[in-house]
């Protein structure tokens, strides 16, 4: 079996808009957009990993939601990416690009306007039907 490879996004919002960022150059993914967030490392929970993330990629301290938002598993070329997103606040910091080229914030009917990573493009789907 293929293994899986555990990842956790973030659907942070502030102000009814979603912070959407562009991963770089030179990596899996290039380009596309995603939640930030990560890998989940060994003998971390999700929340810990997110926390974690968000802190060395953008500088920012959150909250996040205790119940996730989507779970969704996908078969790249490379892995198969098991990613889970929880809604998140925006609690300290503003965020900074550190890893990412760019970051937009965009209310949820727009988020269809970038070009997701595959394995986002469910819950990208479900958050512009529904309401957070
Ligand atoms: N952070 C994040 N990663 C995502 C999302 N959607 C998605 O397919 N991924 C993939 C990209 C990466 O292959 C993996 C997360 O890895 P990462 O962000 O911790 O590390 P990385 O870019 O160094 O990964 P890699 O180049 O080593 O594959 O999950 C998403 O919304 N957020």
């Amino acid at each position: 079996m293929r293994k899986e490879v555990k990842v956790v996004g973030a659907i942070i919002v502030q102000d009814e808009k979603i912070l959407c960022a562009q991963r770089g150059p030179g990596r899996s993914l290039a380009n596309y957009w995603e939640f930030p967030g990560g890998k989940i490392e060994q003998g971390e929970s999700p929340r810990q990993a997110l926390l974690r993330e968000l802190d060395e990629e953008l500088k920012i301290k959150v909250s996040v939601s205790p119940s996730a938002f989507d779970t969704t598993v996908y078969d790249y070329d490379f892995a198969r990416i098991n990613l889970t997103t929880f809604v998140c606040e925006l609690e300290t910091g503003v965020p900074t690009l550190t890893e990412h080229v760019a970051i937009k914030w965009l209310p949820a009917h727009s988020l269809d306007q970038l070009e997701w990573a595959p394995a986002d493009r469910p819950a990208v789907k479900k958050l512009m039907h529904e309401s957070l």
